[in-house]
């Protein structure tokens, strides 16, 4: 929640951090980098969403690339039912990538006011990409996992090759 005492509720001040860089041949395509250290706990981006209409999210928006750029939002139904939707987030907030083991940035939900919040979750240094998590259940092949080295060993092929006196 973007709280500011000097606003009143229908204003949101709105924040980013100076400096940062958008790099565009990153092996997880676009990313967002620093351009100068950021403070721990310092507001990054305040990003703007618009929550989808939860049928047209699974009829539509899911089977698009569009969907690689939504968050998992809360919503209700008329009756005031909680339902689950997603959420197009505009701004920088679309362009940070995950990291599985060295997240820097941490996010939060304005549900109120549709808008997600960046901040450091540590103190990050010049020229460090800016990564989020996006949680376990990943759509592409993490770039930060170890490679793979394509060979995979069989059973079979194990007790074929021990040798026998
Ligand atoms: C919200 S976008 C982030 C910006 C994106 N890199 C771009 O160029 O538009 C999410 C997409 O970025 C890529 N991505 C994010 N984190 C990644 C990672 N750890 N490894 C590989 N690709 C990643 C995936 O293609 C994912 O669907």
């Amino acid at each position: 929640m973007v709280a500011n005492n000097d606003c009143p509720d229908e204003k949101v001040a709105l924040a980013r951090f100076p400096g940062l860089h958008l790099i565009s041949n990153t092996p997880k395509g676009r990313g967002v980098f620093a351009g100068r250290d950021i403070p721990s706990g310092s507001v990054i981006d305040v990003c703007a969403v618009l929550v989808l209409d939860p049928v047209e999210n699974v009829k539509h928006i899911e089977n698009t690339s569009l969907y690689h750029y939504t968050y998992n939002w809360p919503t209700s139904d008329a009756d005031g039912k909680p339902k689950k939707t997603q959420a197009s987030i505009f701004g920088l907030g679309s362009m940070f990538n995950h990291s599985s083991e060295d997240q820097n940035v941490g996010w939060k939900r304005d549900l109120e006011h549709q808008l997600v919040t960046y901040s450091a979750l540590r103190d990050i240094r010049e020229g460090e990409e800016l990564c989020i998590s996006y949680g376990d259940h990943l759509t592409f092949v993490d770039a930060d996992a170890p490679a793979q080295s394509g060979w995979i060993e069989r059973p079979e092929d194990v007790l074929a090759n021990i040798e026998l006196d």
